[in-house]
């Protein structure tokens, strides 16, 4: 028997509701913490979240609630940027000594923190994993197969965490760190936005397989200046996700790409009701946290002036590539 036989998803979106099946398919007794009881009680009437996944019907080991209570394991998927508000209003008790499974991909406006200084912020008890890689939700929540990172800075209680979560077609990899995995998590939105843009704006696919590679240089660059290790790319977080992400149009940052392509502004996508993409968020704060260390990343930057609105993809794409030739390690 393992000892994390309870989990409690908190967030009741695409990703905690896929992240709770893929947890009930592993054979745990989970719970899914929604906003309020009505939403629960639709979810558990329903056996379905209708507004997140429409039609993915739930396992009977799922159950949703609005009242978080004591479990073996918590995940947390709720937007990067709603991490600190969600926390917050926690009771820290439910999280001291246990362990705390980040999901959400993307680094916080103003602070430039990643998921998990977020956590030792607000829970400085708890023991934060982070868990990402190529996984759309709608592929987890219904059993197709799928594989991803677990970093944890404990090796067996990574390994743990990572059999306990893990079904026969839901499979983490354990693995030690956590900032290469977080770092690749959240820029692999802003090279999606950036990949969308290029095929919204017919630039051909050579010209996104060519940013897709730079992204990755780029992506290494940002990792091993924040203390990560560059290795950590080659694996499901960094190349999976960064290759699911920049060439499906089913991601959501890759769509939101495609509209700026397509010559829409920001707000204006936004205002239509887009849904949620993170790389929005992530692109000025990656900037900035470039900025911090000193790392030179042109896609990033070419990346939030476009989502700031600040210059259209024709002048950024000319900045690109008249910059001065260069070795290419
Ligand atoms: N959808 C996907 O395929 C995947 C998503 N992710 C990541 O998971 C995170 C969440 O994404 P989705 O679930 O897809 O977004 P979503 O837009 O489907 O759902 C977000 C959910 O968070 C809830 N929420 C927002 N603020 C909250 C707060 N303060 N307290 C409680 N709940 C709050 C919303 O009510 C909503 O139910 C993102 O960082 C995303 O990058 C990661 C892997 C796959
Ligand atoms: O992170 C994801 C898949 O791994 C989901 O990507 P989007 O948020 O762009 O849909």
């Amino acid at each position: 028997m393992s000892v994390f036989e309870t989990v409690a998803v908190i967030g009741g979106g695409a990703w905690g509701t896929a992240l709770a099946q893929a947890s009930a398919m592993a054979g745990r007794a989970t719970t899914l913490v929604v906003r309020t009881p009505e939403q629960a009680d639709r979810i558990n009437a329903a056996r379905t979240n209708e507004a997140a996944l429409p039609g993915q019907a739930l396992l009977p080991n799922v159950t949703a609630t609005s009242d978080p209570s004591e479990a073996d394991v918590v995940v947390l998927a709720v937007p990067a940027q709603a991490t600190r508000t969600l926390l917050s209003g926690f009771d820290p008790q439910l999280l001291a000594g246990r362990p705390v499974v980040l999901s959400a991909k993307g680094l916080e406006t103003g602070t430039l923190a990643r998921q998990s200084e977020i956590l030792a912020d607000m829970a400085p008890d708890a023991i934060g994993f982070v868990l990402s890689g190529p996984s759309f939700a709608a592929d987890v929540a219904a059993g197709r197969p799928t594989a991803v990172t677990l970093a944890g800075d404990d090796a067996n209680l990574t390994s743990d965490l990572a059999a306990a979560l893990a079904g026969p077609s839901f499979r983490p990899y354990a693995a030690d760190d956590r900032v290469g995995v977080e770092i690749a998590g959240a820029l692999k939105n802003v090279y999606a936005l950036a990949c969308g843009a290029v095929d919204g704006a017919q630039l051909g696919a050579s010209a996104r397989a060519a940013l897709i590679a730079r992204g990755y240089a780029e992506m290494a660059r940002m990792v091993t200046a924040m203390g990560g290790s560059a290795h950590t790319l080659t694996g499901l977080a960094g190349l999976g996700d960064l290759t699911l992400t920049c060439t499906s149009v089913q991601s959501r940052n890759y769509q939101f790409g495609m509209a700026l392509g397509a010559g829409r502004r920001t707000e204006d996508i936004l205002g239509s009701g887009a849904k949620l993409a993170e790389g929005v968020a992530t692109a000025p704060v990656a900037a900035a946290l470039a900025r911090s260390l000193g790392v030179d990343a042109p896609l990033i930057d070419a990346v939030d002036a476009v989502v700031a609105g600040k210059a259209d993809i024709a002048t950024v794409v000319a900045g690109l590539m008249s910059r001065p030739l260069k070795r290419e390690a």
